[in-house]
């Protein structure tokens, strides 16, 4: 036998870690993360519906179509996340749009569960993980950080490609998509009641991945 390349989970339940969070919490960062050192496959579930409406906007149609929306969602091409518009605060914005739309909710579960059904395990991130996509997953964590840091972090990210990026206008975005997120009446942004909390205001990205595993190896038991 070879050495492993990736650590191995104890397998005593399909390992999916669910990790939920508010926007630019770093969710996306320790989920990336922790995929790589389980080598578990990743699914950024947030650029499902950041694609929707970009395609719902493509075809001219309002973000609260929610026909359009619907057909656009049943419909995203295999290659969908390559799309570097996908990662714009507009897009985001527009996401959190089409995200209240329980149509567009229902005709994006099935490519969910299926990857989060890999007999393997998986890494999934986004809003609703935990508490829709996959309760039953073992390990949850919510992940928040306050909104200042959160708007500093995307504010730096954004500010690399867009030099009229503004972090007054990002922290007022941030605020707008959680209180919209949080209120919704379909799959809103609340941690699952078995969900780990894991506030990275005051941590850099390599402790929140520390924090992170060790949440994890509690959960799922200790990495070989
Ligand atoms: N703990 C952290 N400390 C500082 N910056 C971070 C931290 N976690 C993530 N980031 C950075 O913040 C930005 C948003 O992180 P990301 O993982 O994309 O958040 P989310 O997926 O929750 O929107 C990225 O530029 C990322 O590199
Ligand atoms: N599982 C998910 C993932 C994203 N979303 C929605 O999609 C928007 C964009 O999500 P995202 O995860 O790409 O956003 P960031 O946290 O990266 O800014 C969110 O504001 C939510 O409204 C959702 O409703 N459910």
């Amino acid at each position: 036998m070879g050495a492993p390349t990736s650590r191995v989970i104890a397998p005593a339940v399909a390992p999916v870690i669910a990790i939920d969070g508010p926007a630019a919490s770093g969710k996306g960062t320790l989920a990336r993360r922790l995929a790589a050192h389980y080598g578990l496959p990743w699914m950024d579930t947030g650029l499902l519906y950041r694609a929707v409406a970009m395609g719902v906007l493509t075809r001219g149609a309002a973000l609260d179509d929610e026909p359009v929306a619907v057909a656009v969602a049943r419909a995203l091409p295999a290659d969908f996340a390559d799309d570097p518009a996908l990662r714009t605060g507009e897009a985001g914005a527009a996401a959190s749009r089409v995200a209240a739309l329980p149509g567009v909710r229902a005709a994006l579960l099935d490519v969910q569960r299926a990857f989060a059904a890999a007999p393997g395990g998986a890494v999934l991130d986004g809003r609703d993980i935990g508490t829709v996509i996959c309760p039953e997953a073992p390990a949850k964590l919510f992940v928040t950080a306050s909104a200042e840091a959160r708007a500093d972090r995307r504010y730096r990210e954004l500010a690399a490609r867009d030099p009229a990026a503004s972090y007054d206008q990002i922290l007022a975005d941030i605020r707008k998509r959680d209180a919209d997120d949080a209120a919704r009446a379909v799959a809103p942004l609340v941690p699952a009641e078995d969900a780990i909390l894991l506030d990275t205001t005051h941590l850099g990205v390599e402790e929140a991945f520390a924090a992170a595993r060790a949440i994890v190896e509690q959960r799922l038991g200790r990495a070989a």
